[in-house]
């Protein structure tokens, strides 16, 4: 069982939103939960009727709270600091979600905090299938890692780094990469719309065989991907033909230079914020 502590969401967006609602589901008592979201209303009276306190200042929240959970965008993550910035921490766990804030920063924008964790969650968790990388620092309070990797439990999968920079390996891994497959269906939904399919039909068509594929890959863990491949590749066939296109402009190298950029935005980030 999961122990309970006051938990603060400061920043309560999609990401925020995401863990929140896994948290409550997973039977987490909403009354231990704050969430503090300055410019969305219509989200603060959906966490409201979820049970949640909304009505706190950032200051108030991270006042309260046992573990306080940054997660506004990174571009605003030192102003909203600031805020709070001289409030004791030290008997506090921070749990900080944001792309590109490295542990060291964090330590500085809150001088007193002991126990910070960096997180890499991602938008599945929506659903319970999430996947967040997790790094600590060796000094941090392996209660605090036990507690935050329970928290994250509720809404998918835990994945421990040992460096830092890992992290930002997760990112382009799991974290932004949601949006890859998004991409890839929205590509073959287009193309299915072009030769007269509705959007619907398409959409249908196309989210059924990611499913089915994922599924295959999921329940097959000693079949290699490559195998999985092969087993719909009749030879002289039709799937041949489209790998083919993928393969005369180089799909992996695609894939592996879009993963690389997202690590060097990340790294920029890094030096930036
Ligand atoms: N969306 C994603 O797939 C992932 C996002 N992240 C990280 O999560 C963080 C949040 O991202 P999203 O949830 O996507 O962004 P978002 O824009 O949906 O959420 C940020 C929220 O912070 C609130 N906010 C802004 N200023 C505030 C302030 N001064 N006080 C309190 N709340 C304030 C905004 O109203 C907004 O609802 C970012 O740092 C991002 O790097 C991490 C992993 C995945
Ligand atoms: O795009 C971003 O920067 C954030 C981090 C990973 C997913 N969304």
């Amino acid at each position: 069982m999961m122990q309970r502590k006051k938990v603060a969401f400061i920043g309560a967006g999609n990401m925020a939103f995401a863990i929140i609602s896994g948290l409550i589901k997973s039977g987490y008592p909403s009354e231990l939960v704050i969430a503090c979201n300055k410019s969305n209303q219509a989200r603060r009276d959906e966490l409201k009727n979820m049970g949640v306190t909304v009505n706190l200042s950032n200051r108030q929240a991270v006042e309260q709270a046992d573990v306080i959970i940054l997660a506004v965008k990174p571009q605003v993550m030192a102003e909203v600091c600031a805020e709070f910035a001289n409030v004791d921490f030290s008997h506090k766990w921070v749990l900080s979600v944001a792309a590109g804030i490295s542990v060291t920063r964090l330590e500085n924008l809150l001088p007193t905090a002991k126990n910070i964790i960096r997180s890499m969650p991602n938008t599945p968790s929506l659903i319970g299938e999430g996947l967040s990388g997790l790094f600590a620092k060796k000094s941090v309070d392996p209660t605090a890692c036990e507690f935050t990797e329970s928290l994250l439990s509720s809404v998918g999968k835990c994945y421990w780094v040992e460096s830092e920079d890992k992290l930002n390996q997760i990112i382009a891994i799991t974290g932004s990469s949601p949006a890859y497959f998004f991409r890839f269906m929205e590509a073959m939904q287009q193309s299915a719309v072009q030769m007269g399919f509705s959007e619907q039909d398409a959409r249908f068509l196309v989210q059924s065989v990611a499913l089915g594929a994922s599924k295959m890959v999921v329940e097959n863990p000693d079949i290699p991907l490559s195998t999985l491949r092969e087993n719909v590749t009749s030879k002289g066939g039709t799937t041949a033909q489209a790998l083919s296109v993928f393969e005369q402009h180089n799909l992996s190298e695609i894939v592996n230079q879009a993963m690389h950029a997202a690590i060097k935005r990340a790294e920029e980030m890094e030096k930036q914020l």
